[in-house]
């Protein structure tokens, strides 16, 4: 009888997100004792259940490089991590994509959405809502890839100590205010009165990025070749330690151009 209740069992995110979902069909066959049938049928459902690797949280002010570096990271390793498509109220900016590089919603749709629990977190970053929906993650989780936040500070603060997430913590430095603002200005996304704000917002990132403890590296993103290495390799030594400890996870490299 437990072999038919067990015969199509979902585990979902037990208590921690990085379990990854997995389904099982038992067989249901005679079973030779109550005992002996619950032993193997609970034996073969814990191992199937595999822990994914940990999420990835990269965070720094605007302009200091984080979506950059993130796309040096995706090329290299494409199998290994997947992007957590977060949603944000801010209108898109020229090549960005609905449901890609954001889920852009109204501030009624957002509401609604934070009402109806979907946010692992949100926060109101230079007069727009942004947050991480509870489905971005599982998505990317379910593929068994690392899964990447690319949040501000305020997300962070929601997200470090999470049982449910356990996340790695990256802080993408700048190396002065001045360049913050010679590179936002370069990008030109930017209307001045969001610059100025997304300024007046750097100097306290940069504070709490850079208080020890508050993550595990800080990434110094003056010369980008020198920060995307330190930040690979933090990474690459990361996930070697996890696929030490039995959690599956790719990291087949391709090749990279000096660019
Ligand atoms: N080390 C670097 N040296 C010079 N320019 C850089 C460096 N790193 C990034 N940039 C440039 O700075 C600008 C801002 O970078 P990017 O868009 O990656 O920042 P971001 O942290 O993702 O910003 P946001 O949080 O607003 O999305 C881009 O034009 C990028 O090409
Ligand atoms: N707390 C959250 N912060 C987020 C999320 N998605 C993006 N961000 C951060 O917002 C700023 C501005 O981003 P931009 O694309 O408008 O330049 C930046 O610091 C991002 O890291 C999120 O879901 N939650």
């Amino acid at each position: 009888m437990l072999l038919n209740i067990l015969k199509r069992v979902t585990i979902r995110n037990c208590s921690a997100s990085n379990l990854l979902i997995c389904q099982t069909n038992v067989e249901s066959q005679s079973a030779p004792s109550f005992s002996g049938a619950f032993t193997k049928a609970f034996s073969q459902l814990s191992g199937m259940v595999k822990q994914g690797p940990r999420p990835l949280v990269i965070c720094g002010p605007s302009g200091s490089g984080k979506s950059t570096l993130l796309k040096k990271l995706f090329k290299e390793f494409p199998e290994t991590f997947g992007f957590s498509v977060s949603h944000t109220t801010r209108k898109p900016r020229p090549g960005e994509e609905d449901g890609v590089h954001y889920h852009f919603v109204s501030v009624e749709e957002m509401q609604a959405a934070i009402e109806n629990g979907e946010f692992i977190e949100t926060a109101v970053f230079s007069g727009n809502m942004y947050g991480t929906s509870k489905q971005a993650v599982e998505n990317v989780q379910q593929q068994g890839k690392v899964c990447v936040l690319d949040i501000e500070i305020e997300g962070v603060k929601q997200v470090r100590n999470s049982d449910r997430l356990n996340p790695l913590l990256v802080f993408v430095n700048p190396p002065s205010i001045a360049e913050l603002e010679r590179r936002l200005r370069g990008r030109q996304t930017e209307t001045e009165e969001s610059l100025q704000k997304r300024l007046n917002t750097a100097r306290v990132e940069i504070e709490y990025g850079s208080t020890p403890g508050n993550f595990d590296i800080v990434v110094h993103n003056s010369n980008l070749k020198q920060a995307y290495a330190a930040l690979r390799d933090f990474i690459v030594r990361e996930l070697e330690t996890q696929q030490n400890q039995g959690i599956n996870v790719s990291l087949t490299r391709v090749a990279m151009n000096e660019d």
